[in-house]
């Protein structure tokens, strides 16, 4: 809807009211069109402003249409008729104007900014492109390379940004309607050619072709195989090559291919998957919205190794004091240093001052005593970790909230260490933790509603996307992280080399391959884990038994590298070379390969071919029939959960909507039938048994996504 009214006896002013953000759907659309055409007919009317209810001028198309059949005026000529209007039209942007409001904005003849809004197209990160005459008037307006930074990237720019880009003509620090509607008055009767963003001859930098060549490429690379990107860069060069009519065409045709493209499909579930894990749900019946978060003020860490600095620098950035402990005196001098150097770095980027007085550093773990909330973060060693809950649940006040940062120790374990298992729950956050966005809350069967929202909204307030989580070994990204593993394991003895699976892999998407990854985060920690599990045997004879640890095949592949000191970049050697230790770029290994061939002839193992469709299959159907078995077991609440935790946390491409959705796209049938297949042809592979929740899944006639809660609710009331 639309409201109008007429203001200080001749502005027309449009306010757009569409709660929470303004969204434009039939209904608004339709209102701007008669709000308009009242204010154009009203003959006491003499300019008019546009506005939106609630602090928010507009956030864009409504998303929730785009699945329907969208009905109401369409957005093109209802932006045509504003910027062709006899009267001045002005917008008054605050909170946000984005994708198709800061698009009917550049339609008005003027824009007016307060301070704190925030202005972009980011259709691209949906898949889209900006289609209501984005590509065509951005452009005209600010240049091509300025415009083209803002539709491949989708970025938001403060209201500062935007006016030095040319993009508003004023900013408020007042009330932005009031300042529109005075600016509206001083320019009503003026003429109103120049204003026509539409009319505007797009600006033709010299080096039109080698520009638009370099953009491509970048683009291309940093797509990942997204193709909206790519065609906001072809919409954007119509702009730049030819009439704005045939360049509206040209934006329409390729907005009609993204539409209907499955990536859209993904990255708009994407958009309200990563808002719909915050309203999360424990099997107890515990939810979001009946828990009460209890405020934290100050936190301690405890252990300032890897992951202990960057949930330091976190912890600080949001505001909070921090207690950061350590107790070997060189890992906390050299933790300062490192800690003040993030934060340094940060403050820089944002152009803010660091926080560094809001960390005090200790080596003594009673100066905990008073903190609000406590995060252990120190080796991943289970007698360890008890020993420190003991001694928090002795030093720190009643009431004080106990987390840990384990990867995937039992926290229900270290809860029972502690007089109050209720205030235990784990924050899993994801190297470097200050930069990566996925934190997993992980709740035991004895942690309280009110630990998991506090720290589900402490991780909010961090900048994370936060997801609740059940306990188990591995908890969901992990868990699913060990079946993908070990198929790019066993592909390996197979045939296959690390290259040729790293390649699969990265052209599906992932940043990095299973190994380039594995050499990035040291080989050490699996074999470590391997080693806790009883798996890793040195000295392990050859043959069969070799490969067969606790009745099921087992590839000592990591293992074997491992025993040679092979423990990737940081000793300059893993599944790949580097030039020295500590370098990034991975080289193809002639010693590993003759290793592999040593490998397979000491085992009897034929190589064969192994192509990427096996490669695909093998590692994403592994890893995404054990996402079932979490559905299954309610670990997570739902598919959307362990999507997000794919997609934040482990690189899946977003293009691609997260393993669950992806199952649903490729068909849940076929990813039934390949499983049933290898699992077939590798019957000692547990991981490759299609899980009952498929079974059942595919039963059901393969519902979509949404739907899959109601089949996993009736699965375990069978139970
Ligand atoms: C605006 C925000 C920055 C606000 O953030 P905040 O943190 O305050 O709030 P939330 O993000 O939590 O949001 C609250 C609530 O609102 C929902 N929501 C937000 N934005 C939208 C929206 N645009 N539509 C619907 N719903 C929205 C959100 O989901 C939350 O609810 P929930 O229940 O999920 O918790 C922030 O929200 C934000 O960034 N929003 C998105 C901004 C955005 O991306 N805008 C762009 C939208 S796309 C667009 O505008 C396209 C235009 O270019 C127009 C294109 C014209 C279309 C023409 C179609 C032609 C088709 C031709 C094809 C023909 C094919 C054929 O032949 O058939
Ligand atoms: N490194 C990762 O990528 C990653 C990711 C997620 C979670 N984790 C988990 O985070 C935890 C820490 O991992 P990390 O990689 O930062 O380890 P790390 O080896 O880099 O650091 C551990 C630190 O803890 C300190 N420490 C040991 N005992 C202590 C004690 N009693 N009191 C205070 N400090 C003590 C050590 O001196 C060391 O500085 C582990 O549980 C790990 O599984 C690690």
């Amino acid at each position: 809807m639309a409201k109008y009214s007429r203001v200080s006896g001749s502005v027309g002013l449009i306010t757009l009211q569409n709660p929470p953000v303004n969204a434009l759907s039939a209904a608004v659309r339709q209102g701007i069109v008669d709000t308009v055409e009242r204010a154009l007919s009203d003959p006491k009317v003499k300019s008019v402003v546009i506005c939106g209810q609630n602090g928010i001028f507009c956030g864009g198309a409504d998303i929730k249409e785009f699945g329907s059949n969208m009905s109401g005026p369409p957005l093109v000529p209802m932006i045509h008729a504003i910027e062709a209007a006899n009267k001045p039209v002005v917008a008054a942007i605050e909170g946000s104007a984005l994708g198709g409001g800061l698009e009917l904005a550049l339609g008005c003849h003027y824009r007016i900014a307060h301070s704190k809004a925030r202005l972009g197209l980011p259709e691209v990160t949906l898949g889209l492109l900006p289609a209501a005459g984005g590509t065509q008037r951005l452009p005209r307006l600010i240049g091509v390379p300025a415009a083209l930074d803002l539709i491949t990237t989708g970025r938001h720019v403060t209201a500062a940004e935007a006016l030095q880009l040319g993009v508003v003509d004023q900013v408020t620090d007042h009330s932005t309607v009031d300042a529109a509607v005075k600016f509206a008055q001083s320019v009503a009767g003026k003429p109103l050619d120049a204003r026509r963003i539409s009319t505007y001859p797009c600006p033709r930098p010299s080096d039109l072709d080698a520009l638009f060549e370099g953009v491509m490429e970048k683009v291309r690379q940093s797509a990942r195989g997204a193709i909206a990107p790519v065609a906001c860069v072809q919409a954007v060069r119509a702009a730049a090559t030819q009439p704005y009519t045939q360049g509206m065409e040209r934006e329409k045709e390729l907005m009609a291919t993204l539409f209907t493209s499955g990536q859209a499909r993904a990255l708009q579930y994407c958009f309200f998957a990563q808002r719909a894990v915050s309203r999360w749900s424990m099997p107890n019946g515990a939810r979001w919205d009946t828990s009460k978060p209890r405020p934290v003020h100050k936190a301690a860490v405890i252990g300032l190794g890897t992951m202990g600095r960057g949930i330091t620098v976190a912890l600080a950035q949001t505001g909070l004091s921090v207690i950061a402990v350590e107790t070997q005196e060189k890992q906390l001098m050299e933790a300062k240093q490192a800690v003040s150097g993030m934060l340094e770095r940060g403050a820089k980027r944002r152009g803010v001052a660091p926080a560094l007085d809001r960390i005090s550093y200790s080596r003594d773990i009673q100066a905990v005593a008073d903190v609000d909330l406590v995060i252990e973060a120190v080796f991943e060693d289970m007698g360890l970790k008890k020993k420190v809950f003991q001694q928090l649940a002795s030093i720190c006040r009643p009431g004080t909230f106990l987390c840990t940062n384990t990867s995937a120790l039992d926290v229900d374990h270290l809860a029972s260490q502690t007089h109050n298992p209720e205030l235990v729950v784990g924050m899993h956050f994801f190297a470097p933790a200050h930069v990566m966005k996925l934190l997993e809350v992980v709740y035991g069967p004895r942690s309280s509603p009110q630990a998991v929202a506090t720290a589900m909204q402490l991780g909010k307030k961090m900048g994370k996307i936060s997801v609740a989580v059940g306990n188990c070994p591995g908890f969901v990204g992990n868990r699913m992280l060990k079946p993908y593993m070990e198929q790019a394991f066993f592909l390996l003895e197979e045939g296959a080399t690390p290259e040729l699976v790293d390649r699969a892999l990265e052209e599906f998407g992932f940043p990095m391959g299973v190994f380039r990854m594995s050499d990035l985060s040291g080989l050490d920690v699996g074999w470590r884990v391997r080693k806790g599990d009883g798996l890793s045997e040195p000295g392990a004879p050859s043959g069969q038994p070799a490969r067969i640890r606790q009745g099921r095949r087992y590839s000592p592949l990591g293992d074997l590298l491992c025993e040679q000191g092979r423990f990737g970049q940081k000793t300059g050697r893993g599944w790949y070379q580097y030039n020295k230790p500590g370098s990034r770029v991975a080289r193809s290994d002639p010693w590993l390969h003759s290793f592999l061939e040593g490998y397979r002839a000491r085992h009897g193992l034929v190589a064969r071919r192994i192509d990427n469709q096996e490669v695909l299959e093998r590692c994403l159907y592994a890893l995404i029939n054990e996402g079932f078995r979490i559905l299954e077991d309610g670990i997570a609440a739902g598919p959307e959960d362990i999507d997000m935790i794919y997609v934040f946390g482990y690189g899946w491409p977003r293009h691609r909507g997260g393993p669950m959705f992806y199952a649903g796209m490729v068909g849940l049938g076929k990813v039934l039938e390949r499983l049933e297949h290898y699992h077939q042809a590798h019957p000692d592979v547990p991981y490759l048994k299609p899980c009952s929740l498929l079974w059942r899944l595919v039963a059901s006639g393969s519902p979509p996504l949404h739907k899959w809660r109601e089949v996993i609710k009736k699965l375990h009331s069978q139970l």
